[in-house]
């Protein structure tokens, strides 16, 4: 049983539903959860400066091994501090460990029990990444909490595929921890693959866990598979793990999927929509989508949202928003990014909330009605 840097102290069950209230401890900072962490894949939530993300109440975000691997090197992050100096961020900072990228952004080459060859999505230059390669290059970004190295494979993938798989990326998570341990500046996280199949979530679940990660990632979903499929998979998974280690689901993602993550027991999650989004000037409000650029905004000089309290909506109207986005002016894109990132991270203060007073099924039913879920 390793001293763990990341740990998670569990507050609270929510009464009727899987959802729980607690934090999570790190090298930098403890913090609330069910949480949602943005993404700043390239070492910068984009558009965003971190005295923003600060003030809007961001307590880890995301960066990625791959891309910041390739670009600008490890070392150079590694020489500058590490990221949270190279950033100039002081709170959390989550690391994917690469492996996905690989997956859905590079020509595929060739998956090897050692590792993955591939040709870099940058200039087509080979390649390399192993669990133990994933590793080092995590505790040369200084990340506090790193990912193990796994495969996700495509949702609809054949049993024997996917069990294959699993049990490779069991082996993989193996390695990672024990070239983690050496260096055990971090939390590692393990990834539960398995696709749809529970006997498979289990499995990987069971290596998993009895390998004592500081806490497990559900991964293989939001990959392009529909909801309730996720929702289906969720349901059996998240009960496999450890009450008292957090439970991260990745790339999720839009608010009715958060809410139904949080039912099902999840208390981290991330995704790239609020600032991917924000870009061609769609925002979220609590009476669901507002694409800026239509028309009928033109004369509307409302805030995107009247019930939102973020500097965007407390000092600018829509029809300004939708000047700004329709005449490329890059301070559209900081406003919409600002409000959508606020949204979201004010989405799950309001669900923490109602884990506290046990009314979370009642908050999901009147967010949904108002977001306009319910509307056929
Ligand atoms: O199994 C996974 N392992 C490691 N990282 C992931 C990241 C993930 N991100 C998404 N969805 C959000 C997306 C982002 C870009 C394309 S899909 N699903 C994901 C699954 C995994
Ligand atoms: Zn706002």
């Amino acid at each position: 049983m390793i001293d763990h840097p990341v740990k998670y102290h569990l507050e609270k069950k929510e009464k009727h539903t899987g959802a729980r209230l607690g934090k999570i401890e790190t090298p930098h900072g403890t913090f609330e959860t069910p949480m949602f962490m943005p993404v700043g894949t390239l070492a910068s939530v984009k558009t965003m400066a971190p005295e923003e993300l600060e003030e809007m109440g961001a307590g880890i975000i995301l960066s990625n091994t791959y891309h910041l691997w390739l670009r600008p090197g490890e070392d150079i992050v590694d020489e500058a501090g590490g990221l949270h100096e190279f950033m100039n961020w002081d709170r959390g900072i989550l690391t994917d460990s690469g492996g996905f990228q690989v997956f859905s952004l590079s020509d595929m080459r060739d998956i090897k029990e050692e590792g993955v060859h591939f040709r870099s999505h940058l200039d087509g230059s080979k390649l390399f990444l192993s669990p133990e390669k994933a590793i080092q290059i995590q505790n040369k970004l200084g990340s506090d909490i790193m990912m193990s190295f796994d495969e996700c494979p495509p949702f609809d993938e054949s049993y024997d595929y996917v069990k294959k798989s699993v049990e490779r990326t069991s082996r993989w998570a193996e390695r990672g921890l024990n070239a983690h341990e050496k260096l055990n500046k971090q939390g590692l996280f393990g990834i539960v693959q398995g696709a749809g199949f529970e006997d498979l979530r289990k499995q990987s679940a069971k290596d998993l866990v009895s390998m004592d990660f500081s806490g497990y990632s559900i991964g293989g979903l939001s990959v392009g598979e529909p909801k309730k499929e996720m929702y289906r998979v969720l349901d059996f998974t998240t009960p496999l793990l450890p009450e008292n280690k957090p439970r991260y689901l990745m790339g999720v993602g839009t608010p009715d999927a958060l809410i139904e993550g949080v039912i099902r027991g999840v208390d981290m999650f991330d995704c790239v929509l609020p600032t991917r989004i924000a870009r061609n000037g769609t925002t979220m409000t609590s009476k669901g989508r507002v694409v800026i650029k239509n028309a009928e905004y033109a004369r509307d000089y409302r805030p995107l949202d009247e019930k939102c309290n973020c500097y965007t909506c407390r000092n600018y109207s829509r029809a300004y928003i939708r000047h700004l986005i329709k005449s490329d002016e890059t301070f559209g894109l900081r406003l919409t990014s600002y409000h959508n990132l606020f949204f979201l991270l004010d989405l799950m203060k309001k669900v923490r909330q109602a884990i506290r007073e046990d009314n979370l099924l009642e908050f999901k039913e009147s967010f949904f009605e108002e977001y306009g879920y319910n509307k056929p």
